[in-house]
């Protein structure tokens, strides 16, 4: 590592960022049709229980128990019979069965059902080989959830899955943080804000961090906000900061993020006196600012888009999603055969972009150059490699991050 620099590690910058952080969001009661994607702002508690009653598992016929034994078993057929939302009303007395379908609640009398697969039936009694397990085929009430419990819990953020359960408990509204409002603004003269079709200089280049960055924020079910593009302008930076924070609830540049002459984001930063600027022992994505600016937190963003991409997943995901609301977001990642060879120096802590086998082995990208937008493309996610030395062959176990690990 160069001497004479304050290299921060990652995990060190990580730990600033999940203990400085906390939701700066409002809430707001919603339908809970209309809320996926949203963050709880309280836990939820079940109104009723899952299922709120007895009922069978399958189609077949319901008995007493205590009636049948082992061997052949022939029970006369009540009239009638128990459908799901249609209950029968009566008693089922014991040594006689009942006719029962999915999902009805279990008449009086009966606390076991047999499969009607497993039965023969002339329609007047219906036969089938003992013995069958007591409660056999049968749902007890509240064997899922009880009314009054806790649900789910605040800061978690509702999926599909959770619209069933909370809607199966009969919460119907929620409260929710408001979204997370995230600027995203690029610096730089070189940059072109939007594609056309005219052919550009060769010192001039498109846009690409902002559409990636706008992207990544609506994966993450926040709110993107286009602060669009500005030069290499102090002035013009600090104006469009100041509308920014008027729009947004944090905010994302990319360029001007290390000591150049021309990194104004930095600088700027360090003016306004709230400037942390890391080096953060990271490959790609060393230069990493982050500051407040009248009061809204700004992420300055090194300009190589790997490396933009790179710093949002590892240091922007999380912290938008401990602003968001919903704690601290750590990717899931496995261990997978390294379908290559690498010699990694000791110092910073690396991460490559990957892909898996047909067999499920990690191969990289053929570049780690931190301009090479296609390696991001191609990759479906991230080997991460561990801060120390190591000498890494294939066939030897390596951590891969998929991109949907992050959400994306
Ligand atoms: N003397 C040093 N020079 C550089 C260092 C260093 O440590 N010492 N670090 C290099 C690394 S690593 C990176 S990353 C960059 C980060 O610098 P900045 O954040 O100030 O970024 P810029 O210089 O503005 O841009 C870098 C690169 O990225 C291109 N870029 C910028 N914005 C966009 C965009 N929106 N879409 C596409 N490409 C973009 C820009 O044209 C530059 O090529 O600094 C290195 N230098
Ligand atoms: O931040 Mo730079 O792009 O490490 O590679």
């Amino acid at each position: 590592m160069p001497a004479g620099i304050d290299w921060t590690p990652v995990d060190t910058a990580l730990d600033l960022l999940r203990t400085k952080l906390s939701p700066v969001v409002g809430t707001e009661e919603l339908a809970v049709s209309q809320a996926l994607g949203r963050v709880l702002a309280q836990d939820t508690v079940a109104r009723r229980s899952n299922p709120p009653a007895a009922n069978s598992a399958v189609d077949g016929y319901g008995f007493a128990h205590a009636a049948t034994g082992e061997g052949p078993q022939m029970l006369p057929l009540l009239e009638g019979r128990a459908a799901a939302g249609v209950p029968f009303a009566g008693r089922v007395p014991e040594g006689m069965a009942i006719r029962i379908l999915t999902g009805a609640i279990l008449p009086e009398g009966v606390d076991t059902v047999v499969l009607e697969e497993d039965t023969t039936s002339d329609g007047r009694r219906v036969a089938f080989h003992g013995p069958i397990k007591a409660r056999s085929n049968t749902r007890k009430a509240g064997e899922d959830v009880t009314a009054g419990d806790v649900g789910l819990p605040a800061g978690h953020r509702l999926r599909p899955p959770d619209l069933a359960l909370l809607s199966a408990v009969g919460v119907a509204r929620v409260m929710v943080f408001r979204p997370l409002r995230v600027g995203v603004l690029s610096t730089g003269d070189e940059i072109v804000p939007e594609v056309d079709e005219a052919v550009l200089e060769a010192g001039r280049i498109y846009d690409a961090n902002r559409p990636m960055l706008l992207a990544m924020a609506r994966c993450w079910n926040h709110v993107p906000v286009d602060l669009g593009h500005v030069g290499d302008d102090r002035a013009a930076l600090a104006a469009r900061l100041d509308g920014g924070v008027a729009e947004a609830d944090v905010i994302f540049t990319s360029g001007g993020a290390s000591a150049g002459d021309e990194d104004h984001v930095s600088a700027l930063l360090r003016e306004a006196g709230t400037m942390h600027s890391w080096r953060i022992a990271v490959k790609p994505g060393r230069p990493l600012a982050l500051g407040l600016w009248r009061g809204v937190p700004v992420f300055g963003l090194p300009g190589n888009p790997v490396a933009a991409f790179v710093c949002t997943l590892i240091f922007g995901r999380p912290a938008l999603s401990m602003l968001g609301g919903s704690g601290w977001e750590e990717p899931a990642g496995y261990l997978v055969p390294a379908a290559f060879r690498k010699n990694k120096l000791p110092g910073r802590r690396e991460y490559l972009r990957a892909r898996l086998t047909p067999e499920g082995h990690a191969e990289t990208f053929r570049s780690e150059g931190s301009g090479r937008i296609s390696g991001l493309s191609w990759a479906t996610g991230l080997v991460e490699l561990a801060d120390g030395a190591r000498e890494v062959v294939p066939g030897d176990p390596v951590r891969f991050l998929p991109y949907g690990s992050f959400g994306l």
